[in-house]
């Protein structure tokens, strides 16, 4: 890809050359007490920060994207933010994509505040792409789609996930007879339209929903952007469960991993290891034959 000098390279573009780099795996950062207890750590904002910088530190430069959880940082309040902004920055400094999972949704004029903390240009809290929720209506994300697109950040928005009470929800019909999800998904391809090698609306769908997209008539080959697919490792699902789920739609996947890798730490070389085997499993299923 050929680009201006200065010109913004949007998410979607970025995205898929760290794919092509590094193969189609991110690492989340899930700092649980237990994980911090498996690795000498106290449950404290000095834990908190030694266990995500030495993330950082072992897998910068080596996959696709990380992605910190913000609940897990939020909960020690000023000081946990403090720290998520230390790894939003270690990780821009390793080169490395972020998207931080903070899975925000309101009503509009509440999101254009989301899309200041999260999307914006100069926010400390802002990576390359942040988790949204739609269940609001996918309308009242329109203050950061915007914000997204004006700095070439992304979002990916939840559409199947991974949980298992999602469905109540996500595979409910409408009076159209659309569900929610292939709705969500339709509304993400309308943005990406035209986009290459792929937008930067993205779409959370979980590698363990099996045949939920299916089911819920959800054409996830049309969204022509990310598709986040948490669920690898700790939640049982692996390259069989990606290759079910995704079909001819793989190529656009982003498998995410976090307990599955984390909790071979705190080597840094241990963390390495399990990253690439993840990234190998997920190749295999993802881009078989690269
Ligand atoms: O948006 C997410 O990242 C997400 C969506 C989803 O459907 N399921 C899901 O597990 N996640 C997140 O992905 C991570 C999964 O962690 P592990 O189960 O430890 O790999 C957690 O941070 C979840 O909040």
């Amino acid at each position: 890809m050929t680009t201006a000098p200065g010109a913004l390279v949007p998410f979607g573009a970025r995205l898929a050359a760290a794919m092509d780099d590094h193969g189609p795996l991110c690492v989340g950062i899930d700092p649980h007490a237990s994980l911090l207890a498996a690795w000498g750590l106290d449950d404290s904002v000095a834990g908190l920060r030694e266990f995500s910088l030495r993330v950082v530190e072992a897998l910068g430069g080596r996959v696709a994207a990380l992605k910190p959880q913000a609940a897990f940082f939020e909960r020690h309040g000023a000081a946990g933010l403090a720290v998520l902004e230390e790894v939003l920055a270690a990780a821009r400094a390793a080169a490395t994509l972020t998207v931080v999972d903070a899975k925000r949704g309101d009503i509009g004029s509440t999101m254009a505040g989301y899309a200041d903390a999260f999307l914006a240009d100069g926010s400390p809290l802002a990576g390359d792409a942040v988790t949204v929720s739609p269940y609001l209506g996918f309308g009242s994300l329109g203050p950061a789609l915007e914000r997204a697109t004006a700095t070439g950040r992304g979002v990916f928005v939840l559409c199947l996930t991974s949980n298992p009470e999602g469905r109540e929800v996500q595979h409910a019909v409408g009076p159209d007879g659309v569900s929610v999800a292939a709705s969500v998904a339709a509304q993400a391809a309308a943005l990406n339209a035209g986009a290459a090698p792929m937008g930067s609306v993205g779409l959370v769908v979980g590698a363990t929903v099996g045949d939920a997209a299916r089911a819920t008539g959800t054409d996830l080959t049309a969204v022509n952007g990310p598709l986040l697919a948490p669920g690898v490792g700790a939640q049982g699902a692996g390259e069989a469960e990606l290759s079910a789920v995704f079909g001819a739609a793989r190529g656009q996947v982003l498998a995410s991993s976090s307990r599955g890798v984390l909790g071979a730490g705190p080597g840094a070389d241990d963390l390495r290891r399990a990253a690439a085997a993840a990234a190998a499993e997920v190749r295999a299923a993802l881009r078989p034959g690269a």
